[in-house]
């Protein structure tokens, strides 16, 4: 093994081969059978994508195509070992040899939407993927310098000080997004680069609807640069494996190998140069000035069937294939025992990951305006309304001990409830964290610290904070430093507990309505069992137990002894006479307290429901899906 001027790890093996051998994919699919009313209707059956798959593909421009829905992007995922292994057979070696563990984290990959934090700019994007996947022997000017080279390489120098852009920010073209993404693999010069629809742009998907709603086009000199690009970096020694769905002729042209699939059979597997002749020997001329790949997909998009069936019968009995599974044994032969030249790199110290995705996840929370300037806005115009409407609230019967219950209830809900803006953005971010677990840019458990203290804990928990400071003086409630505090660190954990609720719903599913929904279930039936609504001894007793789950309940309780405690309530009639004690009311909420520990085991159920929510987040972002 050699190192480069940079210190990094490089093979310089001529070629990296990938070879697949009788590659068969089948998939669990749930049918319905369509005459019954409700799901008992449905039954599993398994479905094959991929039939018998054999080739290599060497260095170059290796294309895959076919019509939709033809299995191009499950072959592509299934090379770079994105898919789950159940239903796969087959093998796939490279250089003749078994991949190794840390396959994934060395080669490049690049989804078919561009995966990238869209409040950086690409050269922010670039470092972040320089720092967190290079070996930490570089130095923070070598990385500098790695970035410096891509940015050169993939001609992103006019943009790299741009924002990617987000719903909100305009940012770089769509074709600079795709040049970006390609330029986040490159980072560790990769000798296998696969892409999705490298000429496709962003993928329409929307929060209702996290799967593919539509697929946008690059315009045609973008598609044609992002293929010129790739054409450069294939000249370098890389093997480039693409699927790609209908390519202009200029494009076409610029293909070493073309893989083409109908319906999961391989039709045709050569040089681009030797089609129109192989579709002609078998029957389907091209007309003069047609573009090839037009007119190849036009043949295998047939209804009936006929002449994909024609033709990968046909190309099983030609010599291509023979040729094809020939090489395979040639390059399976070559095999040494020198072991393949991939580094391990996730050798970072989890500090260091923690520091990168803090500093991204900080930039992301003061970059977007609707997590920071907008919220504590809000949180100060609802603090200054809620303070006006409980104005000064008076020691009286009537109406002072109905308007501070009916505050402590508004400030218990407000507080856990308003954290329900924190599900869109993590939800958004879960393909992120997806791609870049997969690929190994940091570990589970930095990525769920850095997410709890720089942007959860901070982001929703200081505008909630903003709206008590505002709120209370103007409350009237109980003037001492010390009740302010017990207040300020009830609503303080009431939002921290919502927050991981939030982080725990996000984290289980990956679509914003049904999270919504769920969300907006969970706080009701915390408040509706808070203990103002129903009478908790009433309620059906297997019901009964739903009231120490309910974090409404503890947070309000808190805020009624920390208010009632030490307060009398006079007559409104100027009398002077104060004949109710808080403590009454206290009892007759049924609220114990009559000790420290009445108060404060409220705070303590707060912070162990936070903390159960935010282990359970924890696991379940260890379970996501690593496999497509
Ligand atoms: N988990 C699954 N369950 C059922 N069918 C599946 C599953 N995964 C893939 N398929 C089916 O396999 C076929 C191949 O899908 P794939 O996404 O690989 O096609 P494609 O050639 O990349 O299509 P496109 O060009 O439209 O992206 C499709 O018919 C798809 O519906």
């Amino acid at each position: 093994m050699e190192k480069d001027e940079n210190q990094n790890l490089i093979d310089f093996s001529p070629v990296m081969n990938i070879s697949y051998e009788k590659i068969n994919y089948l998939v669990d699919q749930t049918k319905d059978n369509g005459n019954r009313l409700f799901s008992f209707g449905k039954s599993k059956s398994k479905k094959q994508i991929l039939f018998d798959l054999s080739g290599v593909f060497t260095t170059g421009m290796n294309a895959i195509l076919g019509p939709t829905g033809c299995g191009k992007s499950t072959f592509l995922d299934i090379l770079a070992d994105r898919k789950d292994t159940h239903g796969l057979t087959g093998n796939i070696l490279i250089n003749g040899q078994t991949r190794p563990k840390n396959y994934k984290y060395c080669i490049g990959y690049v989804l078919q939407e561009d995966v990238i934090s869209g409040t950086l700019t690409v050269r922010e994007n670039l470092m972040f993927s320089a720092n967190l996947r290079l070996q930490k022997s570089l130095s923070f000017d070598q990385r500098i310098e790695r970035v410096n080279e891509i940015i050169d390489q993939l001609d992103l120098e006019m943009c790299a000080e741009t924002l990617i852009g987000t719903d909100f920010v305009r940012g770089i073209s769509g074709g600079e997004k795709k040049r970006t993404s390609i330029g986040m693999e490159l980072i560790l010069s990769p000798k296998i680069l696969f892409l999705d629809e490298p000429t496709t742009g962003n993928v329409k998907r929307s929060l209702m609807c996290p799967q593919l709603c539509g697929v946008l086009g690059l315009d045609a000199s973008t598609a044609q640069n992002v293929i010129n690009c790739l054409h450069k970096l294939s000249r370098q020694g890389r093997t480039i494996v693409f699927s790609i769905h209908q390519p202009r002729y200029s494009i076409f042209k610029l293909f070493d190998r073309i893989l083409l699939l109908s319906n999961g059979h391989t039709v045709y597997f050569d040089s681009p140069k030797n089609i129109l002749s192989y579709f002609t020997s078998h029957g389907f001329s091209c007309e003069e000035n047609t573009n090839p790949a037009d007119f190849i997909l036009d043949i295998l998009i047939d209804s009936k069937n006929v002449s994909s069936q024609l033709l990968s019968n046909a190309y099983l009995q030609s010599p291509m294939h023979s040729n094809n599974l020939s090489l395979i044994q040639s390059i399976n032969a070559q095999t040494t025992d020198r072991p393949l030249l991939f580094e391990q790199y996730l050798s970072r110290s989890a500090f260091l990951e923690f520091y990168y995705l803090s500093q991204r996840t900080f930039r992301n929370a003061i970059r977007n305006p609707l997590l920071n300037i907008t919220q504590i806005f809000i949180a100060l115009t609802l603090g200054l309304l809620t303070g006006l409407l409980f104005y000064n609230m008076k020691t009286t019967i009537e109406p002072g001990i109905f308007n501070r219950i009916g505050a402590i209830f508004f400030l218990a809900t407000h507080q856990i409830l308003c954290t329900a803006s924190a599900l869109e953005p993590l939800i958004k971010e879960r393909i992120l964290f997806s791609h870049e677990i997969t690929s190994g840019y940091y570990r589970v458990v930095t990525y769920f610290l850095a997410k709890l203290v720089c942007d959860l804990i901070p982001m929703r928990v200081i505008p909630t904070c903003v709206f008590a400071m505002v709120a209370y003086p103007l409350m009237g409630f109980q003037r001492s430093f010390n009740r302010f505090l017990t207040f300020f660190i009830t609503i303080f954990l009431s939002s921290v507990f919502g927050s991981a609720l939030c982080f725990l719903i996000a984290a289980c599913i990956p679509v914003f309505a049904v999270a919504l929904i769920v969300s907006i279930l969970v706080f009701s039936i915390m408040m509706v069992v808070s203990g103002f609504l129903v009478d908790l001894e009433s309620i059906f007793s297997a019901l009964r137990w739903i009231k120490w789950i309910s974090a409404i309940r503890y947070s309000s309780n808190l805020l009624t002894i920390n208010e009632f405690g030490n307060l009398t309530f006079c007559l409104s009639d100027d009398s002077q006479i104060c004949p109710i004690k808080g403590e009454e009311v206290l009892l007759k909420r049924k609220i114990p307290y009559q000790n420290g520990w009445d108060l404060w085991k409220n705070l303590v159920f707060i912070g162990i429901m936070a903390f159960i929510c935010f282990i359970l987040a924890y696991v379940r972002l260890l379970r996501i899906k690593k496999f497509k």
